[in-house]
């Protein structure tokens, strides 16, 4: 299994105390499948799809990429399963205003050392960027450079995309859009997709859809 979450819990300290968070969630995630993960404002999406990525650590349960427990994993190994397995596409682009689009998109496969120029292409063709390789990011408009974003991250091939509300900045067209193409290519590479979103219609185009809510999965 690509991704396993089993009984995972984890709470925030506050003045108050510690408030739990996750009170025991559990999922899987198959190679190839594509899964949206909503909830309420606060529900701990976010909380959840950072555990996944091992950006942070549960207080309980435990995490399985590909049948290891990341916990285990001390920085040099946490940083390769970032580089080269999981990759995260968040909300904020990220991306690097001194390169410009074809040099963005590769960024993230040379430094898995997995460049491919091909492969880089093909997708550019596919987001529709492919006139816009020698732009820069600045040049762009929002959505053009969601799609970027989301280029560089599938010109790794990861095994596993965890992408934070990835349309969220988007309207509702492109936003739709953005997320077949995702969907796709994602898809198309066979690897997984775990999606934290408030977009219902972003939501149905997901193989599979889980609700948080009071800390447990519904
Ligand atoms: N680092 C942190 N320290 C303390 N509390 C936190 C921290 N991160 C998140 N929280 C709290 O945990 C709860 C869940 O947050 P999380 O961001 O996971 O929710 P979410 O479902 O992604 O919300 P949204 O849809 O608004 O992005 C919230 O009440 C939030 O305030």
């Amino acid at each position: 299994m690509l991704l396993e979450i089993e009984n995972v819990t984890k709470s925030y300290p506050s003045a108050d105390g510690p408030v739990p968070v996750l009170r025991g969630v559990s999922l899987s995630l198959a190679a190839g499948e594509t899964l949206a993960l909503t909830g309420d404002s606060g529900s701990g999406k976010s909380t959840l799809l950072h555990l996944a990525g091992g950006l942070d650590a549960p207080d309980g349960g435990r995490v399985l990429i590909e049948g290891e427990d990341i916990a285990h994993y001390d920085d040099r190994r946490r940083a390769r399963l970032r580089r080269e397995t999981v990759s995260v596409i968040f909300q904020q682009f990220n991306l690097i205003p001194s390169l410009d689009v074809g040099a963005n998109i590769a960024f993230q496969a040379r430094l898995a050392g997995r460049h491919d120029p091909a492969w880089a292409r093909d997708l550019a063709e596919r987001l529709g960027l492919a006139a816009h390789l020698s732009k820069y990011p600045e040049q762009l408009s929002g959505g053009q450079q969601q799609r970027v974003a989301i280029g560089r991250t599938l010109a790794a091939r990861p095994r596993l995309v965890l992408a934070d509300e990835p349309t969220g900045n988007l309207d509702e067209g492109t936003g739709a859009e953005v997320a077949a193409v995702m969907r796709d290519l994602v898809t198309a590479t066979g690897a997984g997709l775990l999606v934290v979103t408030h977009s219902r219609s972003l939501a149905d185009r997901m193989g599979r859809r889980m609700e948080l809510r009071g800390g447990r999965a519904l």
